[in-house]
C-alpha cells in the first residue's frame, strides 16, 4: 500500500479530496510513465537481468489487475468460495461492460485453497464486488501473513497494522477453528498496532468483520513498543513480559513497488525516498536514537521459537536487504529462514547481495562502499542521510540474504514487493547459568522507571466487584512511554463482576448457558457501570488488561462488542440485545431451545423490508411471534431455496420484536450484502426508510450503525490510495 509514513498533504495514504483521477492508471499515457532517475538507479542496482529490463518496465506501465481474497475464517471462506465458483464465475463469464467483453476472474495459483482471485479487468472485478465477504487486496500484500503461519494458540503482533488488510488475514488464521455460524475463542491473541491514532480506527472497523475476543488494538510507535506484562503465574504478584510467537513488521516504506497503482511515483521518485526510511526501521549505530527501531524491537519481543516476517512494497534494496542485513548484524542470534519451498507456485527472485546506495538525485555518482563515498565527497557525505549501514556489510555473504524474496511486476502481473522471514538460530540447550543470560538478552531495552503495580489478577477477582485496568496515578504520560504521540483519550476497561445484576439479567434474558465466560465481560468506563455496551475478551486479553496500565500501552480496543443497550420506546423498558457482530461469539453459549426457526419466505420479508409488520408474515410464524416477549431474539434460517434465491448453510440473525413489527438487527451494509448474496438484489431504498406507524411502532429500533462516518471516509480514502483495500461486506 501507500506506506503510511508521515507524508506531505496529497501524498500516498492521505486524503486527496476530489483528485482521485490523478491516480488512475488508465488516465495517463504510457509515454508519460518515465523517470530517468528511477531507470538509472535500478539499472545500476541490476535489479533484474538486463534481458528482462524491458518486460519489467512494460509491466510497471500496465495498470494493475484488481485482485481479491475470499475473506472470513476457513469454513466460511471455503463455503463462499464454492458459491463464487459455482454461481458467480459462470455468470461473470459472459459480461460486457461499455461494449467490451470482460474476462471472468481467475484464481491466484499460489494462494492456498484457491481463496484469492485475479481479475484481468478492474470492471469485471467491480462486478464481483457484489459478492459479500470479498476483500479487494493487492495480491502481493496477501503474502506476509501466509509466511507467518499463524495458529489459533499463537500470540501475534502486527506492528504497523493499519489499514488492516493483513490484520484481517492474521485474525482469520487465529480463528481457523470457527464454524460457519459460530466464532471460536482462540487461546492466543492478535495485537494490531499503529502509531497513527486515526488509522487505528480502521483496524477497529476491520475487526468488526471478524469479531474476536482475542483481538486488541494499540496506538504506539512500534520502534519503542513498551513491554506488555502478564502475571508470572496464578497467585503470584510478579509479572513477566508477554513475548510473541509471530510478529509482522509490514513497515512504512517509499512504496515504489506500487507504482502501477500510485502513478504519482513516476513523477516524484528519487533515491532519497528510500534512504530516509532505512534508519527509521533499523538501528545503524547503537549510540544513536535508532536503537529501538521497528525490526529490532520485534526481535526483542519474539519468543525463542518465534517467527518474524518483515515486508515492504518497495523494490529498493536500501529499504529491504539493507535493513535486514543491519538487523542481522546487530542481532546475530537471528537468521533468515529458507522458505523457498513454501507457496511453490509463487514466482519470486532471491534477495540481493550487493547494492550501491546514492544520495545523488542525478544518479551520476555511486560508490561501492561507504568509505569510498566519504573519501570522494566528504561534504556530501556529511549532509546526506546515508550512513555505513546503507551499504552491504563486509560479511554480507554469511547472511543468506538470497533467502529474502523479491516479487517483481512482470513475474506474475502483480505489484512489486519484498518479504523476509526471520527466526532465532536454533541453539543447543545450555547450562542453567548461560540459559538465564540468554533470557536476559531477550528482555526489552525500555527503562522501567516505576515498579509496575499488578492490577487485580483474574484469580483474585472478588465476585461482586468490578475489576479495572490500571491507569491514573500509575500512568506515565503516554508520550513519555513512547506512545503514538499526542494525548490519549480512550476510556478505561472495567471487567464486570459475573454477578453484576445487568449482566445476569442479560444472560437470563438471552438464555445463555452456564458456560458463558461471564467473568470476561468488560465495559468502557472507570466505574464499571453498564451504560451502553458490553465486550467479551478471552482469558489472555483479560490478563493483559488487568496487568497493564492501559494508557501506557495505549489500548484503543479490546475484545469484541457483544451486547448493547436498546431503548425500548414509549412505555417499554430498555434492555440489552445481542449485536449482529457479537452473535457468532455468543452463539455457542445460547440455549438452542431459545432459537426460533424461520424459512426463506420469512427471511425474504425481513431482508427486503426494514420494519415488516407482524401481520405481514404467514400464520405459523405470526403464532410464534405472538408467544415472544418484546425485545431481542435469535432466528435460525436453515439452507433453502426460493424463486431462484438460495441459502447454502444455516444463517443465524438477531431480530427485535416490537409491538407491531419485527426488525432484522444487522446494520444496513451487512443487510444489503445479505440481500445481494441470497436474493441477488439490493435492499430497496424505500424499504430502508419506511417505519410503521401506530402503536408500538417506536419500539422497532435502528440497528447499530456499523461504521462511523469518519471511519467510512477513511476507508474510502484507503481504497482510493492503496492497493491493500478491504471492501468486505460481511454479515
Ligand atoms: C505499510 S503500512 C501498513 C499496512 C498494513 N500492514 C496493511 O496490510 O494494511 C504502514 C503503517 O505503519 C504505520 N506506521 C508508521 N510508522 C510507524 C511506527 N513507528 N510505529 C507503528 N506504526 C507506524 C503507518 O501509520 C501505516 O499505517
Amino acid at each position: 500500500m501507500g506506506r503510511g509514513r508521515p507524508r506531505k498533504k496529497g501524498g500516498r495514504g492521505e486524503g486527496r479530496g476530489g483528485k482521485k483521477d490523478e491516480y488512475r492508471t488508465d488516465l495517463i499515457e504510457k509515454s508519460d510513465m518515465k523517470n530517468e532517475r528511477f531507470f538509472a538507479y535500478y539499472k545500476a542496482q541490476k535489479i533484474v537481468p538486463e534481458d528482462e529490463w524491458e518486460s519489467f518496465l512494460e509491466a510497471l506501465r500496465t495498470p494493475l489487475p484488481t485482485t481479491f481474497r475470499v475473506a472470513g475464517s476457513r469454513q466460511i471462506a471455503q463455503s463462499l468460495n464454492e458459491t463464487i465458483k459455482d454461481v458467480h464465475v459462470p455468470q461473470l463469464s459472459d459480461v460486457t461492460f461499455e461494449d467490451q467483453k470482460l474476462p471472468p476472474p481467475v484464481q491466484l495459483s499460489w494462494y492456498p485453497d484457491g481463496l484469492a482471485g485475479n481479475s484481468t479487468s478492474q470492471k469485471s472485478a467491480q462486478k464481483s464486488r457484489f459478492e459479500g465477504n470479498i476483500s479487494r487486496q493487492e495480491a502481493v500484500s496477501m503474502l506476509p501473513p501466509l509466511f507467518l503461519e499463524v495458529e489459533p494458540h499463537h500470540t501475534v503482533m502486527d506492528m504497523c497494522a493499519a489499514p488492516g488488510s493483513k490484520t484481517a488475514q492474521l485474525l482469520e488464521a487465529l480463528h481457523a477453528q470457527d464454524t460457519l455460524t459460530s466464532t471460536s475463542i482462540p487461546s492466543g491473541l492478535l495485537v494490531a498496532n499503529d502509531s497513527d491514532y486515526k488509522r487505528t480506527h480502521l483496524l477497529i472497523h476491520q475487526s468488526a468483520r471478524l469479531p474476536s475476543p482475542a483481538f486488541m488494538v494499540t496506538n504506539l510507535d512500534a520502534s519503542n513498543y513498551p513491554s506488555i506484562k502478564l502475571p508470572a503465574g496464578s497467585g503470584s504478584n510478579r509479572k513477566e513480559q508477554l513475548l510473541f510467537d509471530r510478529i509482522l513488521c509490514d513497515v512504512p516504506c517509499s512504496g515504489d513497488g506500487t507504482i502501477r497503482k500510485n502513478i504519482g511515483i513516476w513523477k516524484s521518485w528519487q533515491p532519497n525516498d528510500g534512504n530516509g526510511l532505512h534508519g527509521n526501521i533499523v538501528k545503524l549505530d547503537p549510540q544513536t536514537d535508532y536503537n529501538c527501531a521497528i525490526l529490532q524491537r520485534a526481535m526483542k519481543m519474539l519468543k525463542p521459537n518465534g517467527r518474524i516476517v518483515y515486508s515492504t512494497c518497495s523494490i529498493n534494496p536500501v529499504e529491504n536487504e539493507g535493513v535486514i542485513a543491519a538487523a542481522l548484524e546487530s542481532s546475530p542470534e537471528f537468521q533468515l529462514v529458507d522458505v523457498s519451498s513454501s507457496l511453490p507456485e509463487l514466482k519470486r527472485r532471491p534477495g540481493m547481495t550487493s547494492w550501491r546506495p546514492t544520495a545523488d538525485k542525478s544518479i551520476s555518482t555511486m560508490y561501492e562502499t561507504y568509505e569510498a563515498f566519504v573519501s570522494a565527497d566528504p561534504q556530501a557525505a556529511a549532509s546526506t542521510k546515508l550512513t555505513a549501514g546503507h551499504w552491504p556489510p563486509a560479511n554480507v555473504d554469511e547472511l543468506n540474504l538470497d533467502r529474502c524474496m523479491r516479487i517483481y511486476p512482470h513475474l506474475q502481473d502483480s505489484g512489486g514487493f519484498f518479504v523476509a522471514v526471520l527466526e532465532r538460530k536454533h541453539v543447543e540447550a545450555k547450562p542453567n547459568r548461560e540459559r538465564k543470560r540468554t533470557a536476559e538478552n531477550m528482555e526489552p531495552s525500555e527503562p522501567e522507571t516505576k515498579k509496575p503495580r499488578l492490577g487485580s489478577e483474574s484469580d483474585a477477582i472478588t465476585p461482586d466487584v468490578p475489576v479495572q485496568s490500571t491507569s491514573g496515578a500509575d500512568a506515565k504520560s503516554t508520550t513519555e512511554s513512547g506512545g503514538g504521540g499526542g494525548s490519549f483519550k480512550e476510556m478505561p476497561y472495567t471487567f464486570l463482576s459475573p454477578r453484576d445484576p445487568t449482566l445476569l439479567s442479560c444472560i437470563s434474558r438471552l438464555r445463555l448457558t452456564s458456560e458463558f465466560p461471564s467473568s470476561n465481560v468488560l465495559v468502557r468506563n472507570p466505574e464499571g457501570d453498564v451504560v451502553r455496551s458490553m465486550y467479551l475478551t478471552n482469558d489472555l486479553i483479560k490478563q493483559i488488561i488487568l496487568a497493564n496500565d492501559f494508557t501506557k500501552i495505549r489500548l484503543t480496543a479490546a475484545g469484541t462488542k457483544v451486547f448493547t443497550k436498546q431503548e425500548g420506546g414509549k412505555g417499554i423498558e430498555a434492555q440489552y440485545r445481542i449485536l449482529g457482530e457479537g452473535l457468532p461469539v455468543v452463539l455457542p453459549y445460547t440455549n438452542p431451545q431459545s432459537i426460533i426457526t424461520g424459512d426463506m419466505n420469512i427471511l425474504k420479508t425481513l431482508v427486503l423490508s426494514h420494519y415488516p409488520l407482524c401481520t405481514s408474515f404467514e400464520e405459523s410464524f405470526r403464532a410464534v411471534l405472538d408467544t415472544l416477549e418484546l425485545g431481542c431474539h435469535i432466528v435460525k434460517f436453515p439452507p433453502g431455496e426460493l424463486d431462484g434465491a438460495s441459502l447454502s448453510h444455516d444463517l443465524l440473525v438477531p431480530i427485535w420484536k416490537s409491538g407491531v413489527s419485527v426488525s432484522l438487527m444487522v446494520d444496513k451494509k451487512a443487510k444489503n450484502a445479505m440481500s445481494l448474496r441470497i436474493f441477488g438484489k439490493e435492499v430497496p431504498p424505500s424499504a430502508r426508510e419506511k417505519k410503521p406507524k401506530g402503536a408500538g411502532a417506536e419500539a422497532a429500533p435502528e440497528p447499530e450503525a456499523e461504521v462511523e462516518a469518519e471511519e467510512e471516509a477513511m476507508m474510502d480514502d484507503a481504497e482510493a490510495t492503496t492497493p491493500e483495500v478491504v471492501v468486505v461486506q460481511a454479515f
